[in-house]
């Protein structure tokens, strides 16, 4: 068989002098960079840091705090006085080594396209263009060179979701030293690709003419996504993957006009799409935190090294999680909640700046997937499940709260003792606590805080008990009230979300700009992208 990665690949309609591409390969792939950052530049110091770098990346985030909590004497908390400030220093210098954005210029593509520029200033929140409509845009795909074909991939069917599978499998995700990849099972792109009213032919594939072999793929999903006051109906992009022979050949951005095009023949002009690296321009910057459930595994494939000054016993006496759950009414949701889980969940989001605006069966589809139905049942140790979500039931039948989180493996590559590590993701919650008062409000943000202490304490529990080595979330939500308390490290990965042709003031991502969490104002994100 012909080497199908062989011929470039050209693009149609951007310029592309070349000269750009060598600064651009390897990417930092997904919500993650390779700089270095507060927690890997602890690593170096001691032992190689191995971090799969994807936007859903599962990073040890230990480093920092737990040397800061060495010692129990007064000299030790002088010591840890001191380590405090080098934490601060390392925060900051991690800050500093977020990847240096190139300038507008050298963005060949991106900047070609709707999308807001790094000093633009924004005076007015909306679409950037607005003069298409779905006639002026044409009817068939962007040529490809003859090697290479379109093809949209039919999702019903097994054997294609096999093929993306094996596509992104190989080539999505893995850490530099091809430690971890990141497993995306068949059942979980199903779950995040196949939402209720999803377009078919929004799945699109690049395969050789000669031997089909699939070798890039992106996709969109139709959501509604409210900015502030105004709530659009938009693509959600994701799963931009280019076979790795196939890199630095331009067909990325074929791949994103095509999907533009798609999506835009729907007379939809928006869209929403996450990225660890630094595009023109991002409306809002999150960063992954972790949380060890099960730091001894962490450790030994080689994921979280044993601080200074800690003993391996102590570390795992700092993670221990007791082994129940201690809310009166916590129980795993049923498809019968979905009325009051709705509710629960609008009333909530309402709060956030940028959020999707659910219908109720496409709330189902993401909270539920298929569990509870006559095909699947609501199996909670079922071990293909993706996504598992948590009520709380007061004894007057009404449920005050919601927590989920959603399950992506990785696959641990040469370690002699384990060959996975399962990660848990924090998906959507909600509580009534604090519900009624602004965001803003004292009082019902300590009451807020109070109840997401103990919500994600279980969840943490549950987590564990389910399985799950690490519990992994971003900055967004009101995450910064319990992050720290809870013991989950800053990661080195940040998510930076993007609105495509439409500018909007900037969205706090739940940290300041020395790196602290901010536990006060919190992110205005409330978008969860898998
Ligand atoms: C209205 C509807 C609109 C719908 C569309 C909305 C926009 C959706 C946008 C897509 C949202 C995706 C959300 C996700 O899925 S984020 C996950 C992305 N996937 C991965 O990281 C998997 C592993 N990596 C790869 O497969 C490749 O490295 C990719 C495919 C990422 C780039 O391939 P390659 O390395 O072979 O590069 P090239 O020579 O073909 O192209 C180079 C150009 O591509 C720009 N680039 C690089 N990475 C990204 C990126 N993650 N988003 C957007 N643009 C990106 C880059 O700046 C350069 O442009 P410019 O600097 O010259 O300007």
């Amino acid at each position: 068989m012909a080497d199908p990665t062989e011929p470039s690949v050209e693009d149609h309609g951007e310029s592309s002098s070349g000269e750009e591409d060598d600064e651009l390969v390897p990417h930092p792939v997904g919500g993650q960079t390779s700089m270095s950052t507060e927690n890997s530049k602890l690593k170096k110091k001691k032992k190689k840091s191995k971090k799969p770098k994807a936007k859903n990346a599962v990073t040890d985030g230990t480093g920092g705090s737990d040397i800061a909590i060495a010692g129990n004497s007064s000299s030790a908390k002088a010591q840890s006085t001191n380590i405090r400030s080098i934490e601060d220093l390392l925060r900051q210098l991690a800050i500093q080594e977020q990847p240096q954005k190139k300038s507008m210029d050298d963005y060949k593509f991106w900047k070609t396209q709707p999308v807001t520029t790094f000093d633009e200033k924004i005076d007015d929140e909306g679409p950037i263009e607005i003069s298409k409509t779905p006639d002026d845009i044409p009817d068939t795909p962007y040529p490809l060179l003859k090697e290479f074909e379109w093809d949209t991939m039919d999702l019903s069917d097994a054997d294609v979701i096999k093929e993306i599978f094996d596509l992104l499998y190989a080539n999505y995700v893995e850490d530099s030293d091809s430690t971890f990849r990141f497993n995306y099972s068949r059942r979980f792109l199903d779950w995040a690709l196949r939402a209720p009213d999803f377009r078919p032919d929004w799945y699109i594939g690049v395969r050789v003419a000669g031997t089909k072999k699939l070798v890039a793929f992106i996709s969109g999903i139709p959501v509604r996504l409210r900015v502030r006051n105004t709530t659009i109906q938009s693509a959600e992009v994701n799963f931009l993957c280019i076979h790795k022979k196939l890199r630095s050949k331009r067909l990325a951005p074929l791949l994103i006009k095509e999907v533009t095009r798609r999506v835009n023949k729907q007379d939809i002009w928006q869209a929403l799409y996450t990225a660890g690296v630094v595009l023109p321009k991002p409306v809002a910057t999150c960063r992954y935190y972790h949380r060890s459930l099960n730091w001894t595994k962490l450790n030994e494939v080689g994921f979280s090294p044993l601080p200074p000054g800690m003993t391996k016993a102590k570390m795992v006496a700092k993670y221990k999680l007791p082994s129940s759950t201690s809310l009166p009414g916590l129980r795993l949701m049923q498809r019968e909640d979905i009325g009051q889980v709705y509710d629960l969940l609008v009333a909530y989001l309402n709060k956030f700046e940028l959020a999707q605006v659910f219908g109720r069966e496409e709330l189902l589809h993401w909270l539920m997937h298929d569990y509870g139905t006559e095909s699947v049942p609501n199996d909670e140790n079922d071990k293909e499940r993706v996504v598992w979500a948590y009520v709380v039931e007061n004894t007057e039948g009404v449920i005050t709260d919601l927590v989920s989180f959603y399950k992506l493996p990785s696959t641990v590559i040469g370690n002699p003792v384990h060959d996975n590590l399962v990660a848990a993701y924090e998906f959507y919650y909600a509580s009534t606590a604090g519900l009624d008062l602004p965001r803003t409000d004292p009082d019902g943000s300590a009451m807020l805080k109070s109840r997401l202490l103990l919500l994600f304490n279980d969840a943490l529990i549950l987590a564990k008990n389910l399985g799950f080595d690490v519990f992994n979330a971003l900055t967004l939500l009101d995450n910064p009230m319990f992050l720290d308390e809870l013991k989950f490290g800053a990661g080195d990965g940040y998510l930076n979300y993007y609105l495509f042709n439409y500018k909007a003031f900037p969205i706090d991502g739940g940290y300041h700009e020395d790196g602290k969490l901010d536990a006060v104002k919190r992110s205005g994100v409330a978008v969860v992208m898998l």
